[in-house]
Parts: structure tokens; C-alpha cells; sequence
């Protein structure tokens, strides 16, 4: 039986009686799992783990369960257990990566002993001493993530983590949640806006727009949302390949173009490559379908 860490049952939420802000979202975390919450800017990611995380107030009881249980009866003792950064971390610049895991740790009861355990799970020990506003945008947001973990939280819940961060800072901490999560066992509940980037990290996704969820799968069921991909091969002259094009499923679009229907993008290489041994002279390829198309229309309507 699947155990879920975070499930909202049919929340709903307005901050005015304009209009529903999240309608009936109907979330799954699973124990274990990093769980990619993917929609557009003003979908509602923010205000569901607001509420999550009790930054917001619940606008009916007993439509959020953290743990199993209703997050209403567990106030707040339950927040020892999660770390989140939702709003902008707080960091203070001017004092080093030590001392702003200490402040943390005093504020929390935590013992100074646990503080070279994050930097060293953050990879920050080395630059411990450096004042946060000597670091890349990258080493802070593992520090606020440390800061996040200063109390050994089995649940983490971050609002766009690699918002803002350039690509190395990017891969810094896409690193660090798959090391949390294997290696900690901590399940991360993570919110972005690109498709690309809950491919690269998560296990599973849930896909909102216009607070509705539109998808709740693994990433294996997201792939298979991958299928019939159209590959148009444009080419000097059609006329010159057709009795090569035997055993190909193939279309002739018009006279410089060739349209392949694929099962999933993994194909297209092979395609192409199988076309240059034979000899095609190709002057263009152009893709449709595929995961980004099919995403791209789910949260485009209105
Ligand atoms: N305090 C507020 N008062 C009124 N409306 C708000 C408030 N905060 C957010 N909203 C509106 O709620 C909707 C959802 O916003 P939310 O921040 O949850 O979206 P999001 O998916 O996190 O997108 P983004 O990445 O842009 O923050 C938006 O239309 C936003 O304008």
C-alpha cells in the first residue's frame, strides 16, 4: 500500500469571493518520493504549499493530511518534522555560513554539533567561515537549505528552489535534493514551472494550472503522455529517395519534405542516423508532439 506524506483532499481556496484561487486539488505525496508540483507562473503552486505549510489558513477542515493525519489536529508540533522555504529564504549577508546555521539552531534547540553535520551535507564546510554575501547564488540556496534541515525533517517542502540560479547553481542543487532523498531518505515535495527541470529531479509529478490539477503520475507515466511524435525530414528533392524509403512509416508532406511518425522521442536519433547511412541529404528537421507539446496545450487553456 502506497503511504502518502502530504495528501490535500478536494482543497479549495479564494483570497476574494472574485474567484477560486485552488479548486478541488486533490494531491498525493508519496513517502519517498521527490514530487515535482509543475504549472505556470500564477497557477497556484505558492498558495497550496502556503497552506501546507500553515503560512496560509485552510478555508475548510480537514482537506489537508500531513502524515496521515488531518494537519488542523497536528498544530504546530507538526513542523519539527517538515523543512520548507517558501517565501525568499532569510539569510543574513553579513554573517558567515556557520553563524547563520548557528542563529537557526539556537532559535530551534538544536545542538551546535549538528551544524558541521548540514555543511557538510550541503557542501559548505569548506566555505563555512565566508560571509553569506560572498556566495553564489547557488551555495545560498543550499545554506537556506541547510538551515531548512538544522532540525532532521523527514519531509521537505521548497517553492522553486532553482528559480533565479544559474545552470551550475542548477545542477548544485538538483545534486543535493537526489542526495537528501536517497541517502537521508527525506521526501521533497519541490515547485517549479519547468517541465525540464521536474524531468531531470523528480519521481513524480502533479501538473496544476488556474488551480486545478490537470496530471498526478509517476515520471513513467509522464513518458508515456511522450507518444507519436511527427518528425518532418526536409530535404533537397523527395523524388530522389523513394525506393529507399521502403519499411519506413512515411508520409510526403510536399516535395522537399518527409513526415515519420515515431512512437517516442528516443527515436528521432535513430531516424536520423538511419536516413545518413542511406544516404538522405537533409536540410532540416523539425519535431512535433512529445512531452513539451503536450504540456505546453494542457496549461495553455484558459
Ligand atoms: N495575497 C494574495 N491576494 C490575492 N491574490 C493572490 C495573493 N497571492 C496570490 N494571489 C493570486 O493567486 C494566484 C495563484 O498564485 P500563486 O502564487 O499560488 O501561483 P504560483 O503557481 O505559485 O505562481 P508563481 O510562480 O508566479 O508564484 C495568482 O493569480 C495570484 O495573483
Amino acid at each position: 500500500m502506497n503511504e502518502y506524506l502530504i495528501q490535500t483532499k478536494d482543497l479549495n481556496f479564494q483570497f476574494n469571493n472574485k474567484r477560486k484561487i485552488l479548486e478541488n486539488l486533490s494531491l498525493n505525496i508519496p513517502k519517498g518520493s521527490i514530487y515535482g508540483f509543475l504549472g505556470p507562473n500564477g497557477a497556484g503552486k505558492s498558495t497550496t504549499m502556503r497552506l501546507i505549510t500553515g503560512l496560509l489558513n485552510e478555508q475548510q477542515n480537514e482537506s489537508i493530511y500531513l502524515f496521515g493525519e488531518t494537519l488542523s489536529k497536528q498544530l504546530p508540533q507538526i513542523f519539527k518534522r517538515i523543512g520548507s522555504i517558501i517565501e525568499t529564504p532569510t539569510l543574513y549577508l553579513h554573517l558567515s555560513g556557520y553563524d547563520n546555521l548557528k542563529l537557526i539552531a539556537t532559535i530551534q534547540e538544536v545542538p551546535n554539533s549538528k551544524i558541521q553535520e548540514i555543511l557538510e551535507l550541503v557542501e559548505l564546510s569548506k566555505f563555512q567561515k565566508q560571509k553569506a554575501k560572498q556566495y553564489s547564488l547557488g551555495m545560498k540556496q543550499r545554506l537556506a537549505i541547510g538551515m531548512a534541515l538544522l532540525n532532521d525533517p523527514e519531509l521537505l517542502i521548497l517553492d522553486e528552489p532553482v528559480n533565479g540560479l544559474d545552470p551550475q547553481g542548477i545542477i548544485e542543487v538538483r545534486q543535493l535534493l537526489k542526495k537528501l532523498n536517497k541517502e537521508k531518505g527525506i521526501t521533497i515535495f519541490i515547485s517549479s514551472h519547468l517541465l525540464s527541470e521536474i524531468e531531470k529531479t523528480c519521481t513524480h509529478v502533479g501538473i496544476i494550472n488556474q488551480g486545478k490539477l490537470l496530471f498526478e503520475g509517476s515520471l513513467g507515466d509522464l513518458g508515456n503522455k511522450n507518444k507519436n511524435i511527427t518528425v518532418d525530414i526536409i530535404l533537397d528533392e523527395v523524388e530522389k529517395y523513394h525506393s529507399k524509403l521502403n519499411g519506413f512509416e512515411v508520409t510526403q508532406i510536399d516535395s522537399k519534405t518527409l513526415q515519420f511518425v515515431l512512437d517516442n522521442e528516443k527515436e528521432i536519433p535513430e531516424l536520423i542516423q538511419n536516413l545518413v547511412q542511406n544516404d538522405f541529404q537533409i536540410y532540416g528537421v523539425n519535431k512535433r508532439g512529445g512531452l513539451e507539446d503536450w504540456f505546453i496545450n494542457l496549461t495553455d487553456k484558459k
